[in-house]
């Protein structure tokens, strides 16, 4: 697809993914329809978490959403990993406290890529996150919230809370931990802590992502940080009991226009936005370009949506990652993964370049070879591409069943 001199986007209409969805559809997906019965939201309560940085974070909650049956054999588990500003709702309509039917829905359900009458997939929102698991806005046990006194995490610590949660379910082996971003991350460190955890890992797919946090990548956070942290309203983080919701909405609404400009390319923002003025307005007299207004738009978007603190404890939690820390570095840390291996990249991503992804291509022993995405979009490719990324999924997945008894056959 292309959006060479498409003008339309000027002001709101159908947008890449809507064009994505129409000219080729996923097969099996959007098999999801309104009034079907959502997943249903649950909690576990996996107790403390021993924090990297030498702290303990007390009464850590879980909430995580799952699709599917489990085999009595435990053999069809798949752990899906959410993004930044994701959540554990993967797939169907949007349920009470939801903000948006699924993010992945063209590649979970009945006959999608991650087959739902096939595999149990699971689903869990990050630690640190503000979709129900334990994060800056949760009560702390002198019951006021976390605020700015949050801890910071890693990305090893959120995977010590999901292998917490994989035991709780009783699930001893996952078939697939797939995710995208700084789901990418976790996949990653899910390679190596899965196994010496005791809960087997058969199979990786990182996208769209990195095995260390590079410098480039923590540059671009930096302002992000910094505009919530300028706003007024953040407080130091204690702002949930301020007047009338009185956040730092306006900060964490820059952050996400800054962030959201890496998330696509400049020759997208260039060909479909170019120096168009935005509807009525005159930049000329301080109005805006429509690129101005689509920026606003999906800041103030996520401010509605997502809280600062849990922004900023996240993003400090991605700039933490280096797969090689306390493992010799990242090469020799990649040749310790056992996991069956798939890399993805998108072509024109200029936030995670395929480069980062070619590198676990070629570390991991044996990994399949890096595959990419062709996309105009950029870094959000791989919540737009479905056409491309489902079947690249989907035969990774059928390359496991090649090698292994049916999932579920118990034999
Ligand atoms: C794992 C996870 O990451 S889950 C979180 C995923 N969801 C998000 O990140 C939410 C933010 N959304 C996005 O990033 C994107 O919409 C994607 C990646 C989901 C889909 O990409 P696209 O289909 O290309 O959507 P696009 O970037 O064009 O955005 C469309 C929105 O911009 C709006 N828009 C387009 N042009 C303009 C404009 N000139 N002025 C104002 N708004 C505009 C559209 O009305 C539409 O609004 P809506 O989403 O409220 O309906
Ligand atoms: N749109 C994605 C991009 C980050 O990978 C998100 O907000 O999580």
């Amino acid at each position: 697809m292309t959006v060479a001199g498409d003008r339309r986007y000027a002001t709101p209409g159908p947008t890449a993914r809507d064009r994505a969805r129409a000219a080729a559809p996923v097969p099996g997906s959007g098999a999801w329809r309104d009034g079907d019965p959502v997943a249903a939201r649950r909690f576990a309560d996996v107790g403390a978490v021993e924090l990297e940085s030498g702290g303990v974070l007390p009464d850590v909650r879980v909430a995580y959403e799952t699709w599917g049956e489990l085999a009595p054999d435990g053999s069809n588990a798949v752990l899906v990993l959410h993004a930044l500003t994701g959540d554990a709702h993967l797939a169907g309509p949007a349920g009470p406290g939801q903000h948006s039917a699924g993010w992945w829905e063209q590649m979970v359900g009945p006959g999608a890529p991650l087959d739902t009458d096939r595999y149990f997939v699971v689903a869990p929102n990050v630690l640190g996150g503000c979709q129900g698991t334990t994060g800056p806005a949760s009560t702390a046990p002198d019951g006021r919230p976390w605020g700015g006194r949050f801890p910071r995490i890693t990305t090893r610590d959120q995977v010590a809370a999901e292998i917490e949660l994989t035991r709780q379910l009783g699930i001893d082996g996952w078939e697939l931990v797939i995710g995208a971003s700084m789901g990418g991350l976790r996949v990653l460190e899910w390679a190596l802590m899965g196994p010496e955890a005791g809960i087997e890992v058969r199979g990786v797919a990182p996208i769209a992502t990195t095995a260390q946090t590079s410098g480039d990548q923590i540059a671009w956070a930096h302002p992000q940080l910094g505009a919530i942290r300028a706003d007024p309203r953040w407080r130091g983080g204690d702002y949930y009991d301020a007047p009338d919701g009185d956040g730092p909405h306006a900060g964490l609404a820059v952050a996400r226009q800054i962030a959201h400009t890496t998330y696509r390319t400049a020759v997208e923002l260039d060909e479909r936005f170019g120096r168009l003025p935005q509807g009525g307005e005159d930049p000329m007299t301080g109005g805006r370009y429509a690129v101005q207004s689509y920026l606003d738009h999906h800041g103030d978007k996520l401010a509605r949506r997502f809280d600062a603190n849990s922004y900023l404890v996240l993003t400090e939690s991605m700039l933490s990652h280096d797969l090689g820390r306390d493992r010799g570095g990242v090469e020799a840390a990649l040749a310790q993964i056992t996991a069956r291996t798939l890399a993805v990249a998108v072509d024109s991503d200029r936030l995670y370049p395929p480069e980062q992804a070619r590198r676990i291509a070629a570390g991991v022993p044996g990994a399949e070879p890096l595959r990419l995405v062709r996309s105009d979009f950029g870094h959000d490719g791989f919540l737009i591409e479905f056409d491309q990324l489902g079947p690249i999924v989907a035969s990774f997945l059928a390359g496991a069943h090649a090698r292994s008894p049916e999932p579920g056959s118990g034999s």
